[in-house]
């Protein structure tokens, strides 16, 4: 298989040289979108929206109807795969995600099995099939899954939280119980992972958007050596191409060498650390995605672009930077603002990493 036409996305994250910066956002696909919300109401749901191949696929290539996107990710939601150990995922009216039957018992924890990616979660592998037909041969379609750590946090609370109390009183009172859960948890993100690589997936990101909630022992011990374990077990290529992985870790500026460490091709970076002092401090191994703060897009469209200018200049010359936002965008940023972010960044002037 040849790569895509515009395949300055995977380039980037390779550190190959690049013509262009390369920019998609996180949950680029979303409320923000007036399209997406009325293909929500046609749904239902946002769930049903997720479990129906035809919807997701129409939903994931919205974003790149309307805007200069280098790359198109998988609509769908970290939760799925809790929902497919039979955890009964819902999302109650304005307050998020929430499972019927959160995990606290020992029995219920012992008996906690990793669910067959091509029979429970069959419809996600559908939508990365249908979604790759419908893009052809123009960007690369990236797949993701929660690292353990985050899926466990909504596993063991039961939905958001705003302290963690549930599952940290396990950390430090039965880490057995915790190691079990991530354990587990750890064996079907990979095999989620691989089968999401089989079934199109060209590159894929681990989002632990929790992880920077723990302590400095604890993220090395609960986070990060579950997903060290799954960068061992990864299928980093397919159909002859090498399948990038990055791993964003919110809140993990201050583990950046560890994070490098894991295997990763990139990592992704939230808003709080200056993306050249990171570049300095992980070198050549790995590419950076990000870091834009979200909310800089609520700003006049010339400070948009101003901001965006300042996150290139940090990043500084030469390749493997994939622009991104810190976090997922708003649900209330002004569509014509992203697009002012985007034709920044591709008109951005970028010296000693051309492909010419
Ligand atoms: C923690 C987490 C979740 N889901 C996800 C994470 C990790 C990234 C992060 O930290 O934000 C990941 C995710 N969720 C969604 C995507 C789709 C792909 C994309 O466009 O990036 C991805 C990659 C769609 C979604 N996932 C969700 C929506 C909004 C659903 C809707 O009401 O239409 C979308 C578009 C719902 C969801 N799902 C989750 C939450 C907390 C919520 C509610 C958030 C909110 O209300 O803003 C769990």
């Amino acid at each position: 298989m040849t790569r895509p036409q515009n395949d300055t996305f995977l380039r980037a994250l390779l550190r190959e040289p690049v013509t262009h910066t390369p920019v998609w956002l996180m949950r680029q696909a979303g409320r923000y979108l007036p399209e997406y919300n009325e293909t929500r109401r046609r749904a239902g749901s946002f769930l049903n929206l997720c479990k129906n191949p035809q919807l997701a696929c129409e939903v994931t290539l919205q974003p790149l109807a309307r805007f200069d996107l280098d790359a198109a990710i998988l609509f769908s939601d970290i939760l799925t795969v809790p929902d497919a150990m039979g955890l009964g995922l819902y999302f109650a009216e304005g307050e998020g995600p929430k499972f019927e039957r959160p995990l606290r018992n020992e029995w219920e924890i012992r008996d906690l099995t990793a669910p067959d990616p091509n029979v429970h979660l069959r419809y996600v592998m559908d939508a990365v099939a249908e979604i790759r037909r419908a893009l052809g041969n123009s960007v690369p379609l990236i797949g993701f899954s929660g690292s353990p750590w985050t899926l466990a946090c909504y596993m063991v609370e039961g939905g958001a939280s705003a302290d963690y109390r549930t599952i940290k009183t396990m950390l430090y009172d039965r880490p057995d119980l915790l190691h079990r859960i991530l354990d587990v948890t750890a064996t079907a993100v990979v095999n989620y992972l691989n089968a999401q690589i089989e079934s199109g997936a060209q590159a894929v990101m681990i989002f632990d958007s929790w992880g920077g909630v723990l302590s400095h022992a604890a993220y090395h011990e609960f986070s990060l050596a579950y997903m060290r374990r799954i960068l061992a077990d990864l299928k980093r290529s397919h159909d002859g191409q090498r399948v990038p992985c990055i791993v964003f870790t919110k809140g993990g500026g201050q583990w950046l060498e560890a994070i490098a460490d894991t295997g990763c091709d990139a990592i992704g970076l939230d808003w709080t650390t200056h993306l050249g002092e990171a570049r300095a401090r992980v070198g050549n191994r790995v590419a950076l995605q990000g870091n834009l703060d979200p909310m800089a897009l609520f700003a006049s469209p010339d400070k948009v672009a101003a901001q965006a200018h300042r996150v290139m200049s940090q990043f500084g010359e030469g390749t493997g930077h994939v622009f991104n936002l810190g976090h997922g965008i708003s649900q209330f940023t002004p569509p014509e603002n992203v697009s002012v972010l985007i034709h920044a960044v591709h008109n951005y002037p970028l010296q000693g990493s051309s492909a010419d």
